[in-house]
C-alpha cells in the first residue's frame, strides 16, 4: 500500500487543509500518517479522525529576539532526529507539508531519507517555515497566483486551497435547529480565526445591542473567550471552536465577519458568503492577512476593515454595506477561478510519487 505522511500545525489553518485531503487520499489507496508536535491543536484534530499520529519536539523559529531563541534550536534538532526515526519506520513514498514550525524537521528528515516532499503555501507570501522548506521540496502548491513569483521557477503550482468536503453539504434548517434561530432576521456569523480574536470579540460585544436589531449573531470567539455575561441575549450565541457543526452554521449565515486567514477566506469564497474581513495587523504578524484581504477586496469578494479602524461605527457601517450589496458580492464570487484545491493536489501527489518509483 502507498504511504503518505502529512504534516502541519500550530494553528487550525495549518491542519484543516490536510484534513480536507485525507478522504480523497484514502479513496485513492493511500495509507495516511501524520507528524505534528507533541501537544499542538493538530494532535487533537487528527487523533479525532483516527489517523495514526506521531508527535515530535517542536520549537518556534523567530525573526526577532526572544530568550527562547537559545533553547528552541535544541528542540528543533531533537524534532529532526525524532522525525528521521519516524520516517524510517513508516517508510512513506511522499510527504505533504502544510506549513507551521513543526514541519521544518519533518521536511529535512524526508530529504535525508530521500522521500519527496510537496509543500502547500496558503498565503500570498511564504511563511518562515515554508521558506526554509522550499529548497528541499519537489513542488510548492499555492492558493494565490501571486505566490508563484515568490518560489523558484518551475516549482510553483497554482492548486487552490483544499476545502473540507463536508462544508459544501451544510443544511440551513439544521443550522437553525442548532442555534435556535429562525427566518425573521438575517444571520451574521463572526469567526475570529482559529484562535479567536480578542479585539474583534471586544468590539462585537460593545456593539451587540445595535447589531441584534438587524441580525441574529453566531459568534465563534476562540478557546477561553466565551463571555457568560452575554449568554442571556436573544439571538446571540457564542462558541469557542466549532467542528462538524460549522457546515450547518455557515449554511444559515447570510453574511460573515472574519479574520483574513487564507483557509477561512477560501471557504467563504467557495461557499459564496458575502463577508467583512478584519486582517491581523502587521504589528503582530508578517502582514500576510492584509495581503490576503486586499487581494479579495480587489476582486470584489470582500469588504475590508483594518483593525486600526475597527470600532462600533465602522463595524455597523460595514455590516450595512455588505448586507445591502450582498447580491453583487455573491455575483463577483461566482466568477472566481480560485477553486477547491483537493483535485489538483491529489493529482500532483500521484504524479510525483509515480515519477519517483
Ligand atoms: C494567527 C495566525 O498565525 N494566523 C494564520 C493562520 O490562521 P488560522 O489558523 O486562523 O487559519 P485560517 O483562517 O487559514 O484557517 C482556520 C481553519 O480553521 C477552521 N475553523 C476555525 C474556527 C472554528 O471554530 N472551526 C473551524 O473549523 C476554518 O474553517 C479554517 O479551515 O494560518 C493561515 C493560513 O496559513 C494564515 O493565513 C493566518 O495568518
Amino acid at each position: 500500500m502507498k504511504k503518505i505522511v502529512l504534516t502541519g500545525g500550530g494553528t487550525a489553518g495549518h491542519v484543516t487543509p490536510n484534513i480536507a485531503l485525507i478522504p480523497r487520499l484514502q479513496k485513492e489507496g493511500w495509507a495516511v500518517f501524520y507528524i505534528g508536535s507533541y501537544n499542538g491543536i493538530e494532535k487533537k484534530l487528527i487523533e479525532e479522525i483516527n489517523i495514526p499520529y506521531y508527535g515530535i519536539s517542536s520549537g518556534k523559529l523567530r525573526r526577532y529576539f526572544d530568550i527562547k531563541n537559545f533553547t528552541d534550536p535544541f528542540k528543533v534538532t531533537k524534532g529532526y532526529f525524532e522525525a528521521v526515526k519516524i520516517i524510517k519506520h513508516i517508510n512513506p513514498s511522499m510527504v505533504f507539508s502544510k506549513g507551521g514550525f513543526v514541519t521544518v524537521p519533518v521536511i529535512l528528515a524526508a530529504k535525508r531519507k530521500k522521500v519527496p516532499t510537496i509543500i502547500h503555501e496558503s498565503d500570498i507570501t511564504p511563511g518562515l517555515a515554508n521558506k526554509i522548506g522550499i529548497p528541499f521540496a519537489s513542488k510548492i502548491c499555492a492558493t494565490f497566483p501571486q505566490t508563484l513569483s515568490h518560489v523558484p521557477q518551475g516549482k510553483g503550482v497554482l492548486t487552490g486551497s483544499p476545502i473540507r468536503e463536508e462544508l459544501f453539504s451544510g443544511i440551513k434548517s439544521k443550522g437553525f435547529k442548532i442555534t435556535g434561530f429562525n427566518n425573521n432576521l438575517p444571520v451574521l456569523l463572526i469567526i475570529g480565526g482559529s484562535l479567536g480574536s480578542i479585539k474583534i470579540n471586544e468590539v462585537v460585544r460593545k456593539t451587540i445591542p445595535t447589531i441584534l436589531k438587524s441580525f441574529q449573531v453566531i459568534h465563534i470567539c476562540g478557546k477561553g473567550h466565551i463571555d457568560p455575561s452575554y449568554t442571556h441575549l436573544d439571538g446571540y450565541i457564542q462558541y469557542e471552536y466549532v467542528k462538524e457543526e460549522l457546515s450547518d452554521l455557515l449554511a444559515c449565515a447570510d453574511i460573515v465577519v472574519s479574520r483574513a486567514g487564507s483557509n477561512t477566506i477560501s471557504e467563504l469564497l467557495a461557499l459564496k458568503k458575502p463577508n467583512i474581513l478584519i486582517p491581523l495587523p502587521s504589528t503582530v504578524s508578517r502582514g500576510d492577512q492584509i495581503l490576503n484581504a486586499n487581494s479579495f477586496k480587489d476582486q470584489g469578494f470582500s469588504f475590508v476593515l483594518e483593525e486600526e479602524q475597527l470600532n462600533k461605527t465602522s463595524l455597523l457601517q460595514g455590516l450595512n454595506e455588505v448586507y445591502y450589496k450582498r447580491v453583487s458580492y455573491i455575483d463577483n464570487m461566482k466568477n472566481t477561478k480560485l477553486n477547491n484545491g483537493v483535485d489538483n493536489i491529489i493529482k500532483l501527489i500521484n504524479e510525483i510519487s509515480s515519477a519517483n518509483k
